[in-house]
C-alpha cells in the first residue's frame, strides 16, 4: 500500500461518517446560501510574475507535526497582507490536522480565493468545499480514476468552483488535459513515496498548452526555488511547510512574490508528445488531447474515459 493509498482510506471512512450525518441535499442548500464563488484562473495566472499561494499546514505525512495554528484565520490574514494571490486550507483530518472549521474561519478573514485542499474521491466533497466557501477545489490525478476525474472536473465547473487539478509527470498531464483541466497543478512530491523533485515542473509544464494555468507544488525552500519556479514560467507556486514553520508568514510571503516578479514566458515543446487541449462541447465532460503541431482536430485521440494504468 502506498502512502496516497492509505490516506486515500482514511478519508474514505471520514467522508462515510460525514455522509451519514449530513445528507447532500442538505450541503446543496448550504453551498446556495454561501453566495458566488470566483472564477480563479485569471485570478491565479497574474498578471505578471509567479503569484503565492500559502498554505495552513499543521502536519504533514512527511515530517508529521509541523506548527499549531491555533488560528487559521490570522495566519491567512498574514498571508493575504503579504501578497498571497490565494490561500491553501488543508482540511484532511488524520494526517494534515485540518477541518472543514479552518476552511470556514479562513474564508470568513480573506478576500482573495480560497483553495479546499483534501483528497477529493466525489462530488460531496465538492459541495462541502462551496458550502465553506471555497473558490477552488483540488482533485488528484493520481487518487481518481479517469472517468470519475472528467465527472468531478465538470461538475466542479457547474457549482462554480474551479478546479485545480494535480499532477506528478507527463501521463498524469495528458490525464489532466483530457478531462478538461484549465488550471493544473505539478506537485513535486510523489504522493506514493513521499520523494520531492524540483525538477518535476520544468519538466512536466512544456507538454502543457500556453493557455491553461500551471502551478508548482511543494517543496519550495525559500526565495531562491520560487525564482527558478518563475524562469519556467510557473504561474504560481504552492507553498506550505516553509511558509508556517519560518515564523514570520507576513514577511516570508512578501518575501517569496518579490523573487516570482520576473516571470519568464513558459516554453511549451512542439516536440511529439507535447498536448494540447481539445474543448469539449457544451455539457460534455469528457476531452481529447492531440499532439501539438497535428493542425486536425479531426485527428484527435479521446483519451477521456479511457482506463489508466
Ligand atoms: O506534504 C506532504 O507530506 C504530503 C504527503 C502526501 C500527500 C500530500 C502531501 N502534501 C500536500 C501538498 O501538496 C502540500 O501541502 C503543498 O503542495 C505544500 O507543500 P510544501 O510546501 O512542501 O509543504
Amino acid at each position: 500500500m502506498t502512502v496516497l493509498d492509505d490516506i486515500v482510506a482514511g478519508v474514505r471512512e471520514d467522508l462515510d461518517e460525514r455522509r451519514r450525518r449530513l445528507p447532500v441535499r442538505e450541503l446543496r442548500d448550504r453551498a446556495s446560501a454561501a453566495g458566488p464563488a470566483r472564477d480563479c484562473a485569471a485570478l491565479l495566472r497574474g498578471d505578471a510574475g509567479t503569484g503565492v499561494i500559502a498554505e495552513v499546514k499543521r502536519s504533514s505525512p512527511s515530517q508529521g507535526r509541523l506548527a499549531d495554528i491555533p488560528s487559521p484565520a490570522s495566519l491567512a490574514a498574514a498571508y493575504e497582507a503579504g501578497g498571497a494571490r490565494a490561500v491553501s486550507v488543508l482540511t484532511e483530518r488524520r494526517r494534515f490536522g485540518g477541518t472543514l472549521a479552518d476552511l470556514d474561519a479562513v474564508r470568513a478573514r480573506v478576500r482573495v480565493p480560497v483553495l479546499r485542499k483534501d483528497f477529493v474521491l466525489g462530488d460531496y466533497q465538492l459541495w462541502e468545499a462551496r458550502a465553506h466557501g471555497a473558490d477552488l477545489v483540488l482533485l488528484i490525478v493520481a487518487a481518481l480514476e479517469q472517468p470519475l476525474l472528467a465527472d468531478l472536473v465538470a461538475q466542479a465547473a457547474e457549482i462554480g468552483l474551479t478546479p485545480l487539478v494535480e499532477v506528478h509527470d507527463a501521463g498524469e498531464a495528458e490525464r489532466a488535459l483530457a478531462a478538461g483541466a484549465r488550471v493544473i497543478g505539478v506537485n513535486a512530491r510523489d504522493l506514493r513515496t513521499l520523494e520531492v523533485d524540483r525538477s518535476a515542473f520544468g519538466r512536466v509544464a512544456p507538454l502543457i498548452p500556453e493557455d491553461v494555468v500551471t502551478i508548482a507544488e511543494s517543496g519550495v525552500r525559500g526565495p531562491d526555488d520560487v525564482t527558478a519556479y518563475a524562469r519556467q514560467g510557473a504561474h504560481a507556486v504552492l507553498v506550505g511547510t516553509c511558509l508556517v514553520t519560518g515564523g514570520a508568514p507576513r514577511e516570508a510571503v512578501r518575501a517569496l512574490t518579490a523573487a516570482g516578479r520576473d516571470r519568464t514566458a513558459r516554453p511549451t515543446t512542439t516536440a511529439p508528445g507535447a498536448l494540447t487541449s481539445v474543448a469539449p462541447a457544451p455539457g460534455d465532460p469528457s476531452t481529447a488531447t492531440v499532439p501539438s503541431g497535428d493542425p486536425n482536430p479531426a485527428a484527435a485521440t479521446t483519451t477521456a474515459g479511457r482506463p489508466h494504468p
